[in-house]
């Protein structure tokens, strides 16, 4: 590939912690591929979360898919993953290549609109390789993503465009939280994947 035609990637975070932004990394008609393959194929549904001691649904739908159909503990609730799909094991293998890491488990989260999104957390359960790299790949709208470091409390914010992947790793998780906020301006979904690794 020429030169010039390779995405820069670039640290977003300006201290305790590296998060790579890669740009585009499947073209757009690669994507409503798979878009719409993840649609017909993934076992979307409503996530339980405890709030408060309460049992809720949340509005977005997720998914637990892995290597394995190993157990794993996510807001408070233990689950089984599902077995990789052909379509994940060919997206987790594009983004093994552009981020020059493995995966074993990816979570999969559909946003119908912008009034759903996901609240300020890190991503450092139990169960998960510490520091570990997480790669976070998105389809359908573009939406706003912000960080905010647990300390000084300044903001990142981005925008994670369709094909488009991030990597959190190095500090990303200990010293930042990050969120999806909802919007009034986005009518349509969105898909996002995080791949992950569970130590097993
Ligand atoms: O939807 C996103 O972009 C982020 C999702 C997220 O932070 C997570 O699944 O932990
Ligand atoms: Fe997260």
């Amino acid at each position: 590939m020429d030169l010039f035609e390779q995405n820069s990637i670039s640290n977003i975070l300006p201290f305790d912690g590296v998060t790579n932004y890669h740009g585009i990394v499947i073209d757009a008609k690669q994507c409503d591929f798979y878009y719409q393959r993840l649609i017909d194929t993934i076992e979307f549904k409503n996530d339980e979360a405890i709030i408060f001691g309460k049992k809720i649904l949340t509005k977005r739908k997720v998914a637990w898919y892995g290597a394995a159909e190993f157990a794993y503990t996510y807001s408070k609730i233990t689950k089984t993953a599902i077995i990789f799909t052909k379509e994940l094991l060919a997206l987790k293998a594009i983004v093994e290549k552009e981020s020059g890491e493995t995966y074993n488990s990816c979570l999969l989260n559909l946003y119908h609109s912008g009034a759903e999104g996901m609240g300020y957390h890190s991503d450092g359960e139990k169960m998960l390789k510490k520091n570990g790299a997480i790669a976070s790949l998105s389809f359908g709208v573009a939406r706003k993503f912000s960080f905010k470091h647990k300390e000084s409390k300044q903001r990142i914010d981005l925008v994670l465009e369709n094909g488009s992947l991030l990597v959190m790793k190095e500090g990303t998780q200990t010293n930042w939280v990050h969120r999806l906020p909802p919007t009034t301006k986005v009518s349509t979904p969105r898909i996002n994947l995080t791949f992950r690794t569970v130590e097993l």
